[in-house]
């Protein structure tokens, strides 16, 4: 990239204006979720369906939550916690209208009860409603009401008349921001589908986010964030598996090309296994130039690269070996993968508790779970920076730093650079 590009990316940053056109340039903004009281809702009976491997100390999970965001801000990165932006969004009367039509499905409460409940939230001010659309609303819970409602009579008082959003957490996988766009993902667990229509009110009205233009929508076939690696400016790759569908891959090319963010678009095959549900689970980038990888993914990933097409609109090539094809977008002769050379039960082990899924502040910088010691003792060997954060609570929900981060504003950094 030229010296031009990375100069308006700093008046970007200046003017706090969102751009991220690359996963490793010094990280600026950040959007992240301070687990609160929808990890409270978990139980071993529903915890499956919830996409949580097992129940988190919510209290511990806090912890280790604000030692993350400690870390980043130390090193001067603006978080922004999406709870308190929720509730500030709320305050505009026409997102508190939002929110509550977001939260009331009357397919499930019946059109008596989704009134009662329609109109006790419409009454409520922006911190409990924000709470509600988070933590969700039990069938105990719902205000009193005169008459005898067969739904809430036959419900058992804990079943969710509102459900919570536990995953929350995973800012990483509900929007993306490709340059100055947002994109609205559209999740493909319905465990995960309302965290959207959230994300969607901040972007729509909280008043840092005026005029914020949206890339893809919500409404489109399955990509989720965790699938989508800024491989560098202009190049972006999508995992395509377990939430991202073909369709998915295909439609974000398609709207990426058109508002001309980025030239190639890699779809990469990954394997329709919970341990990898996004691609970010196996790939992360450490460096302009470098990735850490799961040993096992290293030569089996594919990919197929699209890039705009005159008469078609996407053209498909490949597929070709993941590296190769990446090198090529990016202009590079090879993206070095830092070998962590591990054995293969380790490297199994490591994988499944997320050493893969680094987060990085600048090039060479990365914040990774401790607990994989393995992998970020090989990261440290290639010269990487590695920030040791705790996650035995926040990653039982199978979600490492980057998937715990939406970067809002990072530098940009090219290749060749690295
Ligand atoms: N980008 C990621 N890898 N996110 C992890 C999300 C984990 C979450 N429990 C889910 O199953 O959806």
């Amino acid at each position: 990239m030229t010296e031009s590009t990375s100069t308006s990316s700093s008046r970007f940053s200046e003017r706090l204006i969102p751009h991220v056109d690359n996963e490793v340039g010094p990280l600026r903004t950040v959007l992240l979720h301070r687990p609160g009281n929808e990890l409270r809702r978990l139980t071993p009976r529903n915890n499956d369906q919830l996409l949580f491997d097992s129940i988190p100390w919510p209290d511990r999970a806090q912890e280790e939550h604000d030692a993350f965001a400690e870390v980043l801000r130390q090193r001067g990165v603006e978080v922004l916690l999406l709870a308190d932006t929720l509730r500030a969004t709320l305050e505009d009367p026409r997102a508190h209208a939002a929110g509550v039509h977001t939260a009331v499905d009357s397919r499930r409460l019946g059109n008596d009860l989704a009134d009662v409940l329609r109109s006790h939230l419409s009454s409520v001010d922006p911190a409990t409603l924000s709470d509600v659309l988070m933590a969700g609303m039990t069938f105990e819970e719902l205000p009193a009401s005169e008459g005898g409602s067969l739904v809430r009579r036959m419900h058992h008082p804990h079943d969710f008349a509102v459900d919570p959003l536990p995953n929350l957490l995973f800012t990483r996988d509900s929007s993306v921001w490709i340059r100055d766009r947002v994109a609205i993902s559209s999740l493909a667990m319905p465990a995960r589908r309302r965290e959207t229509a959230l994300v969607d009110l901040v972007y729509a009205y909280h008043p840092r986010f005026q005029g914020a233009v949206r890339a893809y929508g919500a409404h489109s076939a399955p990509v989720e964030g965790g699938d989508v690696l800024l491989l560098a400016p202009g190049v972006l790759a999508v995992g395509v598996g377990e939430r991202t569908t073909p369709a998915g891959a295909e439609s974000l090319a398609r709207s990426v090309f058109a508002d001309d963010l980025v030239h190639t678009v890699l779809a990469v095959p990954i394997a329709q296994d919970r341990a990898t549900m996004h691609l970010d689970t196996v790939c992360t980038m450490v460096g302009p130039d470098a990735v850490v990888m799961y040993p096992l993914a290293r030569d089996s990933l594919i990919a197929y690269t699209l890039t705009p097409d005159d008469e078609k609109g996407v053209r498909v090539d490949g597929p070709a070996p993941f590296l190769d094809a990446a090198a090529a977008a990016m202009g590079i002769d090879r993206l070095r993968v830092i070998d962590t050379g591990l054995d293969p039960v380790t490297a199994e082990r490591e994988q499944w508790d997320d050493g893969n899924n680094t987060l990085a502040l600048a090039p060479g910088v990365v914040i990774a779970y401790e607990r994989n010691t393995e992998t970020n003792a090989r990261l440290e060997d290639a010269g990487i920076e590695v920030i040791r954060i705790a996650g035995s609570e926040v990653g039982s929900g199978r979600g490492g730093p980057r998937c715990m981060s939406c970067p809002i504003i990072r530098e940009t950094v090219s290749p060749t650079e690295g």
